[in-house]
């Protein structure tokens, strides 16, 4: 799915991370992980294209995305890629189906098809018949379960995820992780930057970004903290 190749990032005379490698299949979910400051935000800005590596690249289907023009970059957001951050990145002023919509409209699904596929996912993340409430009216965890529900209707090969847990409670992040572990089960790649040892572990393989080495598996393997 996702080849990271050789990869570094310096802003000027600093090296962030250098010889950054690694691949992300679909149905896997890797961590990146590391101290603060040490560079995973930035590593996923550049997988999803926010950011550009100083060398380095990063294939998918065989093609080096970090050479993408500005119309590719957009066709690679629109249509292989998925965030999902700390802070939800949510209409606040709107309600939750119209959060929604703005991915089924994306998608051109119609009408009637929409309401369908709104209502299935809001109530795979556990928000069936929450449609008419505002965002603001909503805990961080249930915003967080409409930014998987948005997740879900887009239907990305490839999610990134910021420190999806890191303003929610240990319930609430065992939920999120859940719902990403069913994403990649359906076929998507997750890479997920994280401080959080449950999400950590959850993951199939773990990236130690200070390091720029792949430290284990979190299937039977020990992973240091
Ligand atoms: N455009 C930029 N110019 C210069 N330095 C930058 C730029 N973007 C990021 N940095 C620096 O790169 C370092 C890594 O930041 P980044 O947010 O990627 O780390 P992180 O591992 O995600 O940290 P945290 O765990 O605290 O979120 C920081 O010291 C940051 O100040």
């Amino acid at each position: 799915m996702i080849n990271v190749e050789n990869l570094s990032k310096a802003f000027g005379a600093r090296t962030l991370w250098r010889d950054v490698n690694f691949t992300v299949d679909r149905g896997e979910m890797l961590a990146l992980v590391g101290p603060s400051g040490s560079g995973k935000s930035t590593l996923l800005n550049c997988l999803g294209l926010l950011d550009r590596p100083s060398a380095g690249a990063i294939r998918h289907e065989g093609n080096d995305i970090t050479r993408f023009g500005r119309r590719e970059i957009l066709r690679f957001r629109r249509t292989t890629l998925g965030y999902l951050f700390q802070h939800y990145a949510l209409i606040e002023n709107a309600t939750v189906a119209e959060n929604l919509d703005v991915v089924t409209k994306l998608r051109r699904m119609p009408q009637g098809k929409a309401g369908t596929a709104v209502a299935e996912a809001l109530d795979r993340v556990g928000l069936a018949g929450r449609g008419a409430e505002k965002i603001y009216h909503l805990s961080g965890g249930e915003q967080q379960r409409v930014a998987l529900a948005r997740l879900v209707l887009q239907r990305p090969s490839l999610v990134l995820a910021d420190e999806p847990t890191g303003a929610l409670d240990e319930a609430n992040a065992t939920m999120v992780v859940d719902i990403l572990r069913e994403l990649s089960k359906d076929g998507c790649a997750v890479v997920v930057a994280t401080h959080d040892a449950e999400v950590r572990d959850r993951c199939d393989t773990v990236f130690a970004v200070h390091e720029s080495s792949l430290i284990g598996s979190a299937r039977g393997e020990t992973i240091p903290s």
